[in-house]
């Protein structure tokens, strides 16, 4: 029997729509899918999901579905969940969990709604789920064959885990696949970043200053669009290899206390917590914009914001002003949390983005069903990349050259000199 708890079926319809209109630009993900309902690798499986919960997502737990796999769907962010979406789900038999602007205990309780479902194979997205199984759910550990984790933060903790001893099941950190972080995290967090700041705010981005902390992968994508945009490009980093590629690549690079001086919009990718806090909101200019495309709502400190200013107030949808006490203005958007999927207007990654990365979290599910792995984290296997990258290529109409037999044969070889 289909459980669920959405806002509002009555908003079936439209998520469906919305769900249809993303799968025609997700030409690997149906090509699995298509494979999955001949060969039906999840027979008898359950596979419950802790993933933002929007049209792209409906999309990947219809894959799974179509494989043969019970599915159980709870959103990974407060915030990014689509209520059309996941009435749409409902409809089409996927069990849903989860509404936009959940309280924290709602989070958990939804999160435990997929729990119930005693899942055999987890996707999650940040690793809140599998953190819940080891702590609160642990009855459910022997069930679960395996795990895949979504997002850099995630694979971090994971790893963080497993090296105290206290991880309990494989994991597959989709997101160190190639065509997981090197399209998504840099392609996907760069133009939906904007696609969210600017549809928020209506603010040019041309002329202004934007500050980037974060020279990652998402970092390199967010900077590569401001510069295309027309900003003038500031980037902070903590790592001396990264802070010099981007200053070769072009952009100016100094330590955020100084950076924050300079912005009109500053963006965090870093992963990390209190990347802008303290005196950083002392230095900042009159009408700063700060948005966050990294993890949870930790990069900006909230609480010293708040603590710092006079008042605030929310002055448009997802945009909060903030009023210091000698009368500076500081705007904070989307509470913090990633203003590409958080904010009202956030749509998350591009469909052709996320079609990449649900290949990758689709058949790396499969792979934990088919291979009896150990307590391990690792990276989804180089086949599989092969077998997305291919797919993605061919449904792009692009065609590339292969290796002649003496090619291979040369590069095979150490005795050939000049
Ligand atoms: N918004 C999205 O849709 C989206 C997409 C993918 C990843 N993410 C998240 O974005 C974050 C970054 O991911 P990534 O793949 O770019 O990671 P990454 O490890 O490639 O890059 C993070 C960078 O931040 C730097 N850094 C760490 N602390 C810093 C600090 N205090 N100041 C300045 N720089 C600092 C690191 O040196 C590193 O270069 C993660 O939390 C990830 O989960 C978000
Ligand atoms: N759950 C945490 C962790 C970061 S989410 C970052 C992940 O979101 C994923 N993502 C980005 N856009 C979309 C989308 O449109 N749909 C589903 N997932 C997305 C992307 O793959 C990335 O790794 C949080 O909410 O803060």
């Amino acid at each position: 029997m289909i459980m669920s708890k959405v806002r509002d079926m009555s908003l079936a319809d439209e998520g469906i729509r919305k769900s249809e209109w993303v799968q025609k630009h997700m030409p690997v993900l149906e090509h699995i899918k298509k494979e999955f309902e001949r060969t039906q690798p999840f027979e008898g499986i359950t596979i419950g999901s802790c993933l933002h919960l929007e049209p792209k997502t409906i999309n990947l737990g219809l894959t799974l579905q179509a494989g043969g796999a019970e599915v159980a769907m709870t959103g990974c962010n407060p915030l990014s969940t689509h209520d059309d979406a996941t009435a749409g789900g409902a409809a089409l038999g996927l069990n849903m969990y989860g509404w936009r602007e959940e309280t924290e205990e709602e989070y958990y309780e939804t999160l435990n709604d997929v729990l119930d479902h005693k899942p055999d194979i987890i996707i999650d997205d940040g690793a809140d789920m599998i953190l819940v199984l080891h702590q609160q759910r642990k009855e459910l550990l022997g069930n679960v064959m395996g795990a895949c984790e979504e997002t850099t933060t995630g694979v971090h903790r994971l790893e963080a885990m497993h090296a105290d001893g206290t991880l309990k099941i494989p994991l597959i950190a989709v997101n160190d696949a190639y065509t997981k972080y090197l399209f998504d995290n840099r392609y996907g967090t760069g133009q939906s970043s904007f696609d969210a700041i600017m549809g928020t705010t209506n603010m040019l981005i041309a002329g202004k200053t934007v500050v980037v902390c974060g020279y990652g992968w998402c970092g390199r994508g967010v900077a590569t669009r401001a510069d295309g945009l027309g900003a003038n490009v500031i980037v902070t980093e903590v790592d001396a290899i990264r802070a010099l590629e981007a200053r070769m690549d072009g952009y100016r690079v100094m330590p955020v206390n100084e950076a924050v001086k300079h912005a009109d919009l500053l963006i965090t990718v870093t992963g990390n917590i209190n990347v802008i806090s303290g005196d950083d909101f002392k230095n900042m200019k009159d009408r700063c914009m700060l948005a966050n495309s990294g993890h949870f709502n930790v990069e900006i400190n909230r609480n010293d914001l708040e603590n710092q200013a006079k008042s605030f107030k929310e002055v448009r949808e997802s945009v909060e002003e903030f009023i210091m006490e000698d009368g500076r203005k500081i705007y904070l958007l989307a509470d913090g949390r990633l203003v590409n999927l958080a904010a009202e207007r956030g749509q998350g990654h591009p469909a052709e983005i996320m079609d990449l990365s649900f290949a990758a979290q689709a058949l790396s599910a499969k792979y934990i069903v088919e291979n009896d792995l150990d307590v391990v984290v690792m990276k989804s296997p180089d086949e599989l990349d092969y077998e997305i990258a291919n797919l993605k290529l061919k449904a792009m109409d692009i065609q590339i050259d292969s290796l002649s037999d003496r090619q291979t044969e040369y590069l095979g070889d150490w005795k050939e000199g000049t």
